[in-house]
Formats: structure tokens, C-alpha cells, sequence
């Protein structure tokens, strides 16, 4: 489904990304993981093509995206990013917009509504549907972001920190949300994540950015003390409960 072959992106002579390269499959959770700055969102916006390599190549279904028009690539490819801005419009009319890329005519189809309809429905926002953009929390306004997302039916969701500024509740009911569409829906999320524990919890694959580079790659098999310290720089223990792994930083009495 995404193959990214010895990506290398530089902010003029700014280095960020080096020899980028792996594949995901249809109906697979990725997460994307590293320390700030380590490169992880300038990632994301080069397979959204929001940014252009300085060399190496995103496929998509075995295309090269560069060869999508803009049009192709929305039906194929859904990004959310970190921060956004919003318009006077209510959050029925935003999610109804991410149905854009499969208008055919100048009013939205029956299809089109019962996606919205779906979509306020899965993201539990249907109280919200008439509300103004300007008069919801910002937690409310990331759903609604990864309810336009969703209807705009990608066969890849590209999501920047999407549970950034939700609480513990609602950061794993999007990510269980997420979690059912990579598989009832077969679409491929990748996402970034700070909170190693939930990406342990609910992801297929893990990519961990560090120094410009894949630090490593894999299933949780790859969850060691000795990379995870080496990542993030910092102590960590990693503790089995059950069929769970957990990473504790070990953090001295203050
Ligand atoms: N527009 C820009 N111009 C120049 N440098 C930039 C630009 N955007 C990001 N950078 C730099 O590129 C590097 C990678 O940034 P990026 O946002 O991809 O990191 P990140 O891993 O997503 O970080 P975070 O976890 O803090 O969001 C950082 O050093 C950042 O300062």
C-alpha cells in the first residue's frame, strides 16, 4: 500500500531526513516514534506530499505519488496535521467538506450525508453537528479533523499527534476508533505518537526517527530497554504484565 524508498528531505542545507525506507501494508496500525525534532512530521508531510524529497520516492499502491493529480492523491491519501485552522463553518459543514474529493455535482449526494452522518455517529459528535467550529473544545475540534479525515475514505490516514490535546478517555477512544478502521475498513493509518505506552498498545509496526535516520523497525518485538533508551535518550525499564509490555523511564527521587 506505502512503500518510501531512501527518502532524503533538507530544509535548504538542513538535513532532516536520510535514507527513509519501508513499507506498510493495507489495514496495518503504524506508529511513528522519536524525539521532537527528530524528523517525524516533515516524514509525514513528504508522503502527503505536502513537502518534496530532495530524492527517493513514495508509492502508493505501487504508484509514485508525484504521478497523482492532486485530485487522485486526496482519494487516495487523507493527512491530518498537527495544528489547523478553523473558518466560521459548523462541524457538520467541516466534515462535510473532506467529502470534496468525490463531489460529483454542486450538492452533496446521498452518499455524502450518510459518510457525515456516519462519521458524527463513530466520532460520537452528533450533539456537535450544528455548533459552530469557534464553539468547541480543542479536543472536540481534533475529532471533528479526524472525522473529515476519515470521510474522505483514503486507502492511507496520515495523522500528525492526532491525541494531542485530548484526554486519557478520549485519547484511547480515537485511537480504538483508529485501530477499527486499519482493520474493518482496511485503510493503512500511520501516526504519529508521543506516548510510547498506547503506540505499544495499539500498533502493528513501529518506526522510531532518530538522527536523521530508522533507528528501528518492527512488530513489539523490537520494544527493548536498550533501544528505547537509546532513542529517546533516556532510562527505561520495560515490564511484562500478562501479554502486555509496558516502558517505566527510570526517573532518580528528586
Ligand atoms: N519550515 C521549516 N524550516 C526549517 N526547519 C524546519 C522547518 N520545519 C521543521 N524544521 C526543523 O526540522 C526538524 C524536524 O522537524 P519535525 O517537525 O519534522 O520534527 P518532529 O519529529 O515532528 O518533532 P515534534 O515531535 O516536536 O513535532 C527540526 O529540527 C525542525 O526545527
Amino acid at each position: 500500500m506505502l512503500k518510501v524508498d531512501n527518502l532524503e528531505f533538507s530544509f535548504k542545507d538542513f538535513q532532516v531526513l536520510s535514507g527513509i525506507s519501508f513499507e506498510a501494508r493495507r489495514g496495518e496500525f503504524v506508529s511513528i516514534l522519536g524525539n521532537n525534532g527528530a524528523g517525524k512530521s516533515t516524514l509525514l508531510k513528504c508522503i502527503a506530499r505536502l513537502l518534496k524529497p530532495k530524492s527517493g520516492v513514495v508509492l502508493i499502491d505501487g504508484k509514485d505519488a508525484n504521478s497523482f493529480s492532486l485530485h487522485q492523491l486526496s482519494k487516495n491519501v487523507a493527512y491530518v496535521p498537527q495544528r489547523y485552522t478553523t473558518n466560521r463553518i459548523t462541524v457538520y459543514e467541516a466534515i462535510l467538506l473532506g467529502r470534496k474529493p468525490h463531489f460529483t455535482g454542486l450538492i452533496p449526494s446521498s452518499e455524502d450525508l450518510e459518510k457525515v452522518e456516519m462519521a458524527l455517529d463513530i466520532f460520537g459528535l452528533k450533539h456537535l453537528a450544528f455548533r459552530y467550529l469557534d464553539e468547541i473544545s480543542g479536543g472536540e475540534l481534533q475529532k471533528v479533523v479526524i472525522a473529515r479525515a476519515f470521510v474522505q475514505e483514503p486507502k492511507v490516514l496520515l495523522l500528525d499527534e492526532p491525541i494531542n490535546n485530548l484526554d486519557l478517555k478520549n485519547q484511547i477512544e480515537v485511537l480504538k476508533i483508529l485501530k477499527k478502521l486499519s482493520r474493518q475498513e482496511e485503510i493503512l493509518v500511520v501516526v504519529i505518537l508521543h506516548d510510547l505506552n498506547l503506540a505499544i498498545r495499539f500498533s502493528d509496526w513501529f518506526i522510531f526517527i532518530k538522527d536523521r535516520k530508522i533507528f528501528a523497525s518492527g512488530g513489539k518485538e523490537i520494544i527493548t530497554a536498550d533501544m528505547i533508551s537509546k532513542v529517546y535518550g533516556v532510562d527505561v525499564k520495560v515490564e511484562k504484565h500478562g501479554d502486555e509490555i509496558f516502558v517505566v523511564p527510570i526517573v532518580a527521587a528528586i
